[in-house]
């Protein structure tokens, strides 16, 4: 039977040490604050943009939320984007995805201030994340290092699979595994064979969006198991995987929900305020 890797706990554990840092920051009139761009009214993103939302409140982290339009012209979001860069107020900036179609993220990326960027997905930061020379990671990515470093699980020289190569999950999590030393697959829905990959792996992600996509016969007993995956099924949140067969054959496995998620959130409003002692010259 395997254990539970407590997300919830680890992130309410780094949020009071947060929450102590914010304190002082203030004490010396330093206000860290984050802006988020959602565009549209994806139902998901609005939870989303609201659980972080309270998380900034109960951490003193100020919050402003641009809620734009699903019409909304790229041209016009640059322009916030400009705004936001050029106000020293600001210390973070960050874009909910997905946006509408007649957008292209990857300029709104482009056009924030690396200095500002929380999600750590500008394309400067990016190339410092594979350079292994980083001040800013992409939170989920991050979370998870910090989850299994918590729980004194090593990756140097483990097998590592990973399943979904997404610009915001899978391939800075690549980066972050090889710089720790594991070998890393990066598999996604063109690989011929998963279980090929996920049966020979030590620690296996699955970070695509599709609900029970790892099932037990895929998994080598022992295994460790991250489970990146927030699927809405009749009202209630799944993962990507088969948690109760999983379970009994891992060693550790993530919950959904209380797993990755809740430090992604966390290690979010970490980086505002690493950003924030940064623009300061802080330490
Ligand atoms: N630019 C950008 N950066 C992101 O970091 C980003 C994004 N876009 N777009 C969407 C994904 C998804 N994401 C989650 C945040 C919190 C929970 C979370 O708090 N989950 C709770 C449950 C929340 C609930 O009940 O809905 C849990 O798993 O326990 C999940 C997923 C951030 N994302």
């Amino acid at each position: 039977m395997g254990k539970i890797l407590d997300g919830k706990s680890l992130a309410n554990l780094r949020a009071q040490k947060l929450k102590k840092e914010v304190e002082i920051l203030k004490q010396d009139g330093i206000n860290p604050l984050f802006c988020v761009i959602n565009i549209g009214d994806d139902p998901a993103s609005k939870v989303y943009v609201k659980t972080k939302k309270r998380r900034a409140q109960e951490m003193g982290i100020e919050q402003k939320i641009y809620q734009l339009p699903s019409t909304e012209s790229e041209e016009s979001v640059l322009n916030l984007i400009d705004k936001l860069n050029q106000d020293p107020s600001v210390h973070g900036i960050m874009v909910q995805m997905p946006t509408p179609e007649q957008i292209n993220v990857n300029h709104l990326l482009e056009r924030i201030d690396p200095e500002k960027d929380v999600d750590g997905l500008t394309p400067t930061n990016i190339g410092h994340l594979w350079q292994s020379d980083h001040f800013v990671e992409p939170a989920t990515a991050i979370g998870i290092m910090k989850l299994l470093e918590h729980y004194k699980i090593n990756v140097a020289g483990k097998n590592v699979a990973i399943i979904g190569r997404s610009n915001i999950v899978g391939k800075p999590l690549a980066a972050l595994m090889l710089e720790k030393d594991a070998s890393v697959s990066v598999l996604h829905s063109k690989t011929k064979s998963l279980s090929t990959y996920t049966r020979m792996a030590d620690i296996i992600i699955v970070a695509a969006g599709q609900e029970n996509l790892l099932t037990s016969e895929m998994v080598k007993k022992g295994a460790v198991v991250i489970d990146v995956g927030i699927n809405r099924v009749e009202g209630h949140l799944v993962g990507d995987v088969d948690f109760k067969q999983v379970l009994s054959k891992a060693r550790w496995i993530t919950p959904v929900p209380g797993g990755v998620g809740p430090l992604t959130v966390e290690l979010l409003m970490e980086q505002v305020v690493k950003l924030t002692r940064r623009a300061h010259g802080i330490k």
